[in-house]
């Protein structure tokens, strides 16, 4: 089988399903006409989120039988086309869920507990106690929406901080000893922490909106580790304005692209974002460590083996 490499990735990938047999080919330049004019030739594709894979470049990929996304989120692959043209989909969220949910406490420690801040301060030699009072994360409500691979390792780290995690999923039966299966109406009704752990599809597009938001009982922290898109950013900001959210933790914003260059447009929730002491704003790297890196690239290989060695 012919693979092609869309996106950079750990060498284990090429080094291991090249001693199974595949062959393998890296193009990391190359542009969407270009993946177009040559994709039929291909049995399979890995890739991160380099080239969208649209219905306009499945229905050329005559011989493609997978799309192998070194990550969890699909959002870059027409899931429907690749369904009706028999191609199959493969992600890989084993490999990065316990970086998001390392990352999800890390953001809420430093928010919760002024960390940053109080540190940034005593550098430049003022010592203020009060005014950096924490919040502790023991005896929280956090609300998780989506009980996915990401949702449940968030849940095991955080029930372990004396937090009781209720969650809501779309499908039913997946409490634990980590957490509670709960309505969104319920979770609205307690949660003081709520984080996102879903996947970006026209149903979840701007899920966390101004009405989302009223429907919150208490005032609340935000995680946002999914993508930017699965929030109205300019609800959240005028919550933020308004002192609803009490703090947001955002790892991935509504307008990124690839760059922070890309981030600079002028948009007046976006300064907030990036200049209010409430929020923490973290370059996409929830899913980015170095442990991550080998086991995204491991559990694909291992699936891709599995299904077609
Ligand atoms: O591949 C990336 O750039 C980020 C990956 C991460 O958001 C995921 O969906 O697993």
């Amino acid at each position: 089988m012919k693979i092609l490499l869309l996106d950079k990735n750990h060498p284990l990938i090429t080094a291991q399903l090249s001693e199974k047999n595949f062959i393998l080919e890296e193009d990391f330049t190359s542009s969407y006409e270009d993946v177009g004019r040559k994709i039929e030739q291909y049995d399979g594709i890995i890739i991160r989120s380099r080239i969208p894979l649209d219905k306009n470049l499945l229905e050329k990929a005559k011989n493609l039988k997978f799309i192998a996304r070194v990550g969890a989120g699909m959002e870059n692959i027409d899931a429907e086309a690749a369904e009706t043209l028999g191609i199959q989909l493969i992600n890989s969220p084993e490999g990065n869920r316990d970086s998001v949910a390392e990352h999800v406490v890390g953001m809420l420690l430093i928010l919760m507990n002024r960390l940053f801040i109080a540190s940034q301060e005593v550098k430049r030699g003022i010592w203020l106690r009060e005014e950096n009072r924490g919040d502790e994360l023991l005896g929280k409500t956090v609300g998780l929406i989506g009980y996915g691979n990401m949702g449940k390792a968030t849940a095991k780290r955080l029930s372990g901080f004396g937090c009781r995690v209720i969650f809501h999923d779309i499908l039913p039966g997946l409490s634990d000893e980590f957490a509670t299966q709960v309505s969104l109406q319920e979770l609205q009704d307690s949660a003081d922490i709520l984080s996102l752990h879903i996947p970006l599809t026209e149903k979840t597009h701007y899920l966390v909106n101004a009405e989302f938001i009223a429907g919150m009982r208490k005032d609340f922290y935000f995680v946002n580790t999914a993508r930017g898109n699965n929030v109205d950013t300019h609800s959240l900001v005028m919550a933020l304005r308004s002192g609803k959210v009490k703090g947001a933790c955002l790892d991935v914003l509504e307008y990124e692209k690839s760059s922070f260059e890309n981030l600079e447009a002028d948009n007046e929730d976006l300064t907030y974002l990036l200049e209010s002491e409430k929020v923490i704003v973290t370059p996409h790297i929830a899913g980015w460590t170095h442990q991550s890196k080998e086991k995204l690239a491991q559990v694909i290989v291992d699936k891709i083996i599995a299904s077609f060695a």
